[in-house]
């Protein structure tokens, strides 16, 4: 048996038609979607991550701004800059990509950026939404998880999911909206005794540590859905994901790839987001 593959970037695709399609429909209306990235320092990793994303903006007809800062800004002028675009009417979401250089502190940037132009579900009011099931804009990685397993048939109703990782900006929030879509969730990490045992468990298993190929075949109960949302770079310059995805696709029912799994969806929910913060700013349904 071979599992079948979650296309994430077939996906990431289709969705990107449909906003591309509600955008060019708000665009008549006189209203047009603009997303604001910062980029502070030359991490070459980021550099790549902030090309396409404002390659998606120029794609789906969004207005966009990269400000590209030194790697010595300071605090005061980084909070200065998401002072001036939370005012700027133009602009409905504001991206800060993360890490920061060491001098910043990461907190008081996220909690400088107008809930209302969170894109990236950041800000403390942005978790208290979604810990509360209030409608607010989800954390992109998470939700795209999400909406790979719904377009594939795979809802996680009444599923037993076991997420591996708790991190702020991905087990934590994947697990609260696995459990918003009413699957019984259990959030496994590091110090998690058996926990090849614990994720065999799962008929959902979201791997989300950051150490390549962690999830081993036999942790696997035949026909789970694995999705794998760790990028790892090799050195021989290679992506892999947290799963070993040749092995574990024998048994899995349904996995997602790395390259072109979840990596594809979390730029395409960056553009939902954005586009909903701007019908929202324009009190549009
Ligand atoms: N404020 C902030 N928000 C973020 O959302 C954010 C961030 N900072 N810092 C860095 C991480 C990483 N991230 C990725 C986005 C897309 C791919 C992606 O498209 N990956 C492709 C492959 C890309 C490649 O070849 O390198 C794939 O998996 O198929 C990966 C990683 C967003 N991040």
């Amino acid at each position: 048996m071979s599992a079948q593959i979650i296309n994430g970037k077939q996906i990431s695709d289709t969705i990107r038609e449909e906003i591309k399609n509600e955008v060019a429909a708000l665009r008549e209306k006189g209203v047009r979607p603009g997303l604001a990235v910062v980029l502070v320092g030359e991490d070459p990793a980021s550099q790549v991550y902030v090309r396409n994303k404002a390659k998606a903006c120029e794609d789906l007809g969004f207005y966009s701004e990269v400000h590209r800062l030194p790697a010595e800004t300071s605090q005061a002028d980084l909070l200065a800059l998401i002072e001036r675009l939370n005012g700027q009417a133009d602009i409905n979401g504001i991206l800060v990509q993360l890490p920061l250089p060491k001098h910043i502190e990461e907190k008081a940037v996220i909690d400088a950026i107008s809930v209302a132009k969170d894109v990236d579900g950041f800000h403390p009011i942005s978790v208290g939404n979604l810990m509360i099931g209030d409608d607010s804009l989800l954390p992109c990685t998470p939700a795209g998880v999400i909406e790979l397993l719904k377009r594939t048939g795979n809802s996680p109703a009444g599923k037993k999911a076991v997420v591996i990782g708790r991190s702020n900006i991905v087990g934590k929030p994947v697990s609260l909206l696995l459990l918003r879509e009413n699957a019984t969730v259990t959030i496994a990490h590091s110090r998690t005794p058996n926990l090849p045992e614990v994720v065999r468990e799962a008929d959902i298993v979201v791997a989300a540590v950051g150490v390549p190929k962690l999830v081993k075949k036999d942790w696997i109960k035949p026909g789970a859905v694995v999705v794998d949302v760790g990028i790892n770079r090799l050195d021989t310059g290679k992506l892999c994901g947290d799963v070993d995805y040749d092995e574990v696709a024998e048994v899995a029912g349904w996995i997602t790839p790395v390259p072109g799994g979840v990596g594809p969806m979390t730029i395409t929910m960056l553009m939902a987001n954005t586009l909903k913060a701007a019908k929202t700013a324009h009190g549009i349904g």
